[in-house]
């Protein structure tokens, strides 16, 4: 018997490690709630990490099996779990984070001195480890000179025309541990464990309470598989036909939601991308015309190939992260001079508590406590606005993401404050500043996402919404007397970025 432990792939079916651990049989499935990574995952992510085991556990009781789930350092854990089940190795699919690469190391370390062993002389227990979060994995694709690629562009040609694997095989009843042995297991380990902080149940898992985490603002979605099989399916019906020509605007809703998903596994990007196959062959087919009959020049092939460009640079941006690890935090770009940040604690508040005058920015941040989501399009912008308006490091917009956001994955967010920036690899030139006004207009131009999220506005006309910078503090005060004036004057913050800018660049008078 094998454990084969999750981590970020919390699902049976369309799961690599744990198919290719179950061609063996029989599997033991465990989980680690492990403080050191508890510690980086805000309120949303933690709700949604307890709901999606809930269902990976239930998904095993179905098959006859449970889910282990321990509580403490793996690297105590897992030895220990391994010698109960005398087992010849330990099964996990790949991470690729700074983080994740340390634990893991960590973890192979303990097993390899077969830390877990009661008898005297400690048997040696091997890793075994897949690719399986991502269809191409982060050293596969390379420049023609063998390097990782930086631009988005000619990565996307490669990871486009490259075959994708089919969805994995999901285990039977037969090449999983049964709940009796599990329950037994699990007895043995927790005598074993009694002298440390870590805790081994099966299936019982704790409480957002339990884990001193509080309660998110934001209202629960489904989680696990079933979750994310629905938002997959009911994206599939007709919003990835519509998807590239509607992805910009925040009032459509026609993206797929299942960024959480992908971030926590709880559906496989094989799985993904088969769906877009089934989609591509009914958009050729003509199959989704009538669809996008509405909107003019819509395409549904190349929509679908649009939707597959963003699994993309989910992919690009993890091999970014995996060959640069240290761009969690630092720069990928490098400028001559360090960038003048500012420090300004009432501006970044107002940013957060979504009150800065400028409506698009404001109900961005608005959606995130409201929803622990932001549209892509919103997210932009609101990055644009806090480095370039605002122009306060990037970093404090990602703690605050990685705080909020229910998707938060630290190579899509890092990539996504780092492109908002102009200090990551392929990101917007510094130059290129976002007007939030002209942003506003052009997105929402009827202001329904932006009056969705900001009740201060709600009755009030689109053009004071878009001009709302514009106006004299009398018009702002008959027409929406709730809503707070601009805390800074775009056209200036513009004029001093650019300067903040070129002086980082070494192009300072
Ligand atoms: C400042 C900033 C921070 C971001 N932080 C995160 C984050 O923490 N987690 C996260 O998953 N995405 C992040 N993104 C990328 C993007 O905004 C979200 O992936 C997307 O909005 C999720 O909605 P969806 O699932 O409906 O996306 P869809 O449009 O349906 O796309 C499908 C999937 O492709 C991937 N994807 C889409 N857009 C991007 C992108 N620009 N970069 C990388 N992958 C992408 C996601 O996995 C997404 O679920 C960030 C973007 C910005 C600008």
């Amino acid at each position: 018997m094998d454990p084969f432990w999750h981590r970020r792939d919390l699902r049976v079916t369309d799961n690599v490690g744990l198919s290719a651990a179950a061609d063996r049989g029989p599997v033991v499935p465990c989980f680690v709630l492990d403080d050191a990574v508890l510690e980086h995952a805000g309120p949303p992510r933690v709700r949604y990490l307890l709901a999606s085991l809930a269902e990976l556990r239930d998904a095993y009781r179905e098959r006859g099996s449970d889910l282990i789930v321990g509580r403490g350092d793996p690297a105590e854990i897992l030895p220990r779990l391994a010698d109960a089940v005398d087992a010849d190795r330990v099964v996990w699919n790949r991470g690729y984070s700074g983080l994740a690469r340390e634990r893991d190391a960590r973890v192979e370390e303990s097993l390899a001195a077969g830390d877990g062993a009661a008898a005297a002389a400690p048997e040696a227990i091997d890793v075994e480890t897949y690719h399986d979060a991502v269809l191409h994995d982060p050293d596969s694709i390379r420049t023609n000179k063998g390097d990782p690629y930086s631009v988005f562009t000619y990565y996307w040609k490669k990871w486009r025309d490259r075959e994708k694997g089919a969805p994995e095989t999901t285990p039977s009843e037969e090449t999983l541990c049964d709940a009796e042995t599990i329950a037994d297991v699990v007895a043995d380990v927790t005598s074993d464990l009694q002298s440390g902080d870590a805790t081994i149940a099966a299936g019982t898992l704790p409480t957002i309470t339990d884990l001193g985490v509080a309660e998110p603002e934001a209202d629960p979605i489904p989680a696990g598989t079933p979750g994310a099989r629905d938002r997959l399916e009911s994206f599939l019906e007709s919003d990835i036909f519509r998807y590239e020509a509607l992805r910009d605007v925040p009032a459509a809703s026609v993206t797929s939601e299942l960024s959480q998903d992908l971030s926590f596994g709880t559906i496989g990007p094989r799985e993904v991308y088969a769906a877009t196959e089934d989609a591509m062959a009914r958009a050729e087919a003509g199959g989704a015309d009538g669809i996008v009959s509405d909107l003019e020049d819509a395409d549904p092939v190349s929509s679908v190939t649009e939707f597959r460009s963003q699994l993309a640079w989910r992919e690009f941006y993890l091999q970014v992260l995996f060959h640069n690890p240290e761009t969690v935090s630092r720069n990928y770009k490098t400028y001559e001079n360090s960038i003048d940040w500012r420090e300004d604690p009432d501006a970044l508040a107002a940013w957060k508590r979504g009150e800065t005058g400028y409506p698009i920015v404001d109900a961005g941040m608005r959606q995130l406590r409201a929803e622990a989501f932001m549209h892509n399009r919103v997210r932009m912008i609101v990055a644009s606005f806090l480095t370039k308006d605002l122009l306060l490091d990037w970093r404090a917009g990602y703690a605050h993401f990685r705080e909020h956001l229910r998707d938060h994955d630290t190579a899509n967010d890092v990539g996504g404050w780092q492109w908002a920036a102009s200090t990551g690899t392929d990101a917007q030139p510094y130059f290129r500043i976002f007007n939030p006004m002209t942003q506003g207009e052009r997105y929402d131009p009827d202001a329904e996402y932006i009056t969705t999220y900001v009740p201060e506005l709600r009755g009030v006309d689109p053009d004071p919404i878009h001009s709302w910078h514009e106006l004299d503090p009398e018009r702002r005060e008959a027409v929406a007397p709730e809503y707070p004036e601009p805390i800074v004057d775009h056209a200036q913050r513009r004029e001093e970025a650019l300067a903040t800018f070129e002086a980082a660049r070494g192009e300072a008078d």
